[in-house]
């Protein structure tokens, strides 16, 4: 009876704030298509993040913000396929929720609707405050997403560490406390001091999701294909880096190259 299905609890939102409340850390990786997907999830990975990153990883943008709703909604739909236990979270993409509520929940329901993602994540905070409503309201989970917020990135010009000063540190607490306030499931703490990652997860009682946020969030994400190693251009001081693939791919699709030009590939057992 024991399928692989049904071998693992699936993740829900709750079973995050429980994790928080037990100081059991959460582990959070991107996946944009199937086949990387399945590893992730197979690895146990807790929350899987069809991040608007994707714009950069995928596609070969400069920023996250081209990529299109459509295009996010192909990703998610690739990576819903793939996943048994892991939660799935979704970036809604720029253009997408920053027009007025309406728009936002439109996004958030035609994501849920035609890939079956589990949550949808957004960008901002008391900005957006009346777009989380509405989406939370339609009985839709939302992840916040404080500190270094990709999609705003020509109003500060740069991606170096936010809320360095006090009046910014105190502004980002009262936005993750007014998301928790609205229900909010956990919320992306990205590239701020370590201190106020603590601060933060201190101060509210769902979970933080740090990346380039130090040890106290309770729980970290990073880009898959940095951890791997294959964005060998992407060297923030926060990221490790698990493997070399960009190197290791390299070598072995040369070692392809060459064995088809010298008539090594393919031998006697590899034909018909
Ligand atoms: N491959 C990839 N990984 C990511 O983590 C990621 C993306 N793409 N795209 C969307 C956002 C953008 N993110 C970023 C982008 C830059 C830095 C960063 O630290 N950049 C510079 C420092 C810039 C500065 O200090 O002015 C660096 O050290 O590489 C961090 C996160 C995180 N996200
Ligand atoms: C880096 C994470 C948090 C993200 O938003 C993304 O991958 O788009
Ligand atoms: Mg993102």
């Amino acid at each position: 009876m024991s399928t692989a299905k049904s071998e693992y609890k699936r993740v829900t939102v709750k079973s995050l704030v429980d994790m928080k409340q037990k100081g059991e850390k959460i582990s959070m990786l991107t996946s944009y298509d199937y086949s990387m997907a399945k590893i992730v999830d197979a690895a146990m990975v807790d929350v899987i993040l069809v991040g608007d990153s994707a714009s950069n990883v995928m596609a070969g943008h400069e920023t996250t913000l081209p990529i299109t709703l459509d295009q996010m909604i192909y990703h998610a739909t690739s990576v819903i396929r793939a996943v048994n236990r892991a939660l799935v979270v979704v970036d809604i993409p720029f253009g997408s929720y920053q027009s007025d509520p309406k728009e936002a929940l439109r996004s958030a329901i035609r994501i849920m609707k035609e890939s079956g993602a589990h949550a949808v994540k957004l960008e901002g905070g008391c900005e957006i405050k009346e777009s989380v409503k509405r989406i939370l309201n339609a009985g839709i989970p939302v992840m916040g997403h404080l500190g270094l917020t990709p999609q705003s990135i020509y109003k500060f010009g740069t991606y170096s560490v936010r809320a360095k000063e006090e009046d910014e540190a105190e502004k980002l607490i009262e936005d993750a406390k007014m998301l928790e306030k609205l229900g909010c499931f956990a919320i992306v703490l990205e590239k701020i001091p370590a201190e106020l990652t603590k601060r933060v997860s201190e101060q509210i009682s769902i979970p933080t999701i740090g990346i380039g946020g130090g040890p106290h969030a309770d729980g970290q994400v990073l880009v898959i294909h940095d951890l791997l190693g294959m964005t060998h251009e992407f060297n923030p001081r926060f990221l490790r880096r698990y493997m070399n693939l960009y190197e290791e791919m390299g070598n072995a699709i040369s070692k392809y190259v060459s064995d088809v030009k010298n008539q090594d590939f393919p031998n006697e057992d590899e034909q018909y």
